[in-house]
């Protein structure tokens, strides 16, 4: 049984692939057209099963799909960007213009920095049913961006316990703390259970 990742954002998969190794591909790896999905359920968790369901219809039985749904959410702005996070600044706006986004909304509030926390839900969708597992990362936003690694809003982000951003920390922290560490770790167990009992 082949795990494929239902994602579209080459920072997740590189996150994915450096968890999983070659255990898991990439949805073009096994498909010759990804298809527009919309995500338009108003919860993490929603959406990712709506990403994972989509890509196991077009994969089949012989396969187990796993998504990611996540984003970042800052109670001082009521929460938001939180499940808006991919398009803060606009339908179809990229990373940057979002986190670009982010940042002049705290400055037009005059706050240097708030605390803020990351969700991930991954979705596993296979033959025997659907699960979802949550995994969280606390710590703060600044309004200025420091440092490149990572992907989305982590220029802005400095978790909790550390002074440096994750654009400026070596990716091999986030690796250990991330709401998608969290969830990987959750959501292998069930990935080896649902590999045995599909036979093989
Ligand atoms: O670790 C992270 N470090 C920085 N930013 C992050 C992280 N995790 C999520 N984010 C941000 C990026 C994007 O603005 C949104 C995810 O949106 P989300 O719809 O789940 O992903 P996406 O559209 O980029 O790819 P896809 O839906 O194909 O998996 O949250
Ligand atoms: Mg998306």
């Amino acid at each position: 049984m082949q795990w494929v990742l239902a994602t579209g954002n080459r920072g997740k998969l590189r996150e994915f692939r450096e968890a999983f190794g070659k255990e898991i591909l990439g949805m073009d790896e096994v498909l010759d057209s990804v298809p527009e999905i919309v995500e338009d359920a108003d919860t993490f968790a929603g959406n990712a099963l709506i990403k994972a369901k989509a890509i196991y219809d077009l994969l089949g039985p012989d396969y187990l799909v796993i998504s990611d749904d996540s984003g970042i959410s800052v109670p001082v702005l009521g929460g938001a960007p939180g499940i808006y996070s991919a398009r803060y600044a606009g339908e179809g706006a990229t990373d940057r213009e979002n986190l670009q986004k982010l940042i002049e909304v705290l400055k037009e509030r005059g706050i240097q920095q708030t605390p803020a926390y990351y969700t991930a839900a991954l979705a596993i969708v296979g033959a025997l049913g659907e699960y979802v597992v949550h995994g969280w990362m606390h710590g703060k936003v600044i309004d200025e961006a420091r440092g490149d690694k990572g992907f989305g809003y982590d220029p802005i982000f400095i978790p909790e316990g550390y002074d440096r951003t994750l654009g400026e920390l070596d990716e091999s922290v986030k690796a250990g703390i991330s709401h998608r560490a969290k969830a990987i770790t959750l959501a292998r167990p069930v990935l080896e259970l649902l590999q045995r009992r599909g036979g093989e």
